[in-house]
């Protein structure tokens, strides 16, 4: 997916001015920025309920298509139980009920439901409600993923262990996401690479990353460099 000469204005408010940026297929592009330099209005760009007011978003032919959300907050059927809630996301892509209940049962092995299957959303801890959300992205049928901070607000091992159910399942069967956060360490975590948004012209930083996602370990040496200029680029934007 490309950000092609992107001009978006709220008002006199300039959030992008031709503005450039390339996520290519297949990888996972991890966005940071200061509150208010047009993290939301990108991924809202990129999910065609807004459009720029010049330049355009080119998508790959794999790209068209569906798109999975993953939001702050897990936004469940609060009628439906953990099960329901994923398998109703593959009820348009599997007729087949034992195909269904197959897949279903997958997605919440790997991000470790497979003890609360009955339990309805309002029985569940915030975490807990996470993965179940994480677990409906990937059983819905996309082609590319929009993640707006979903690893916000939860304690710190509970984030890591929900960033790794995330890798697992982003693994099986890779799509173009963006993945916006405010922590640094989330998006080297996460990201095939970071950008820093900051200034309407282009990025303030955009890193490769070329250490594969499960090798990665935030105690690495080349990894902390990286988050402390993304943390540094924080700090003086
Ligand atoms: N519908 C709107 N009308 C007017 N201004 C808007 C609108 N949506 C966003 N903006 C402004 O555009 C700028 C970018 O907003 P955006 O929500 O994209 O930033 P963000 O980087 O996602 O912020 P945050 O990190 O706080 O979520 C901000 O100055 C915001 O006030």
């Amino acid at each position: 997916m490309r950000f092609l000469n992107i001009t978006k204005r709220y008002g006199d408010n300039q959030v992008f001015d031709h503005f450039n940026l390339e996520v290519p297929p297949s990888t996972i592009l991890s966005v940071v920025g200061p509150s208010g330099e047009g993290k939301t209005t990108l991924l809202q760009m990129a999910a065609g309920l807004l459009s720029p007011d010049e330049g355009f978003i080119e998508k790959e032919e794999g790209e068209q298509g569906g798109i999975s959300y993953l939001f702050q907050e897990p936004r469940l059927l609060p009628a439906s139980t953990v099960y329901e809630n994923v398998e109703l996301a593959l009820r348009s892509s599997y007729k087949e009920r034992n195909e269904r209940e197959e897949r279903t049962l997958h997605y919440l092995d790997l991000v470790g439901l497979q003890e609360s299957l009955p339990l309805y959303p309002h029985q569940l801890s915030g975490g807990m409600r996470q993965r179940v959300a994480i677990a409906r992205a990937f059983a819905h049928q996309c082609n590319l993923m929009l993640l707006d901070e979903p690893f916000q607000s939860l304690d710190i091992k509970l984030k890591y262990a929900l960033v790794h159910a995330f890798i697992r399942l982003w693994e099986e069967n890779p799509k173009t996401t963006l993945f916006v956060t405010h922590d640094p360490k989330e998006a080297i975590l996460l990201g095939d690479a970071v950008c820093c948004l900051g200034d309407p012209k282009q990025p303030l930083l955009y890193q490769k990353i070329h250490i594969p996602r499960k090798a990665r370990n935030i105690g690495d040496a080349s990894l902390l460099a990286l988050e402390a200029d993304l943390v540094e680029t924080l700090v003086r934007s």
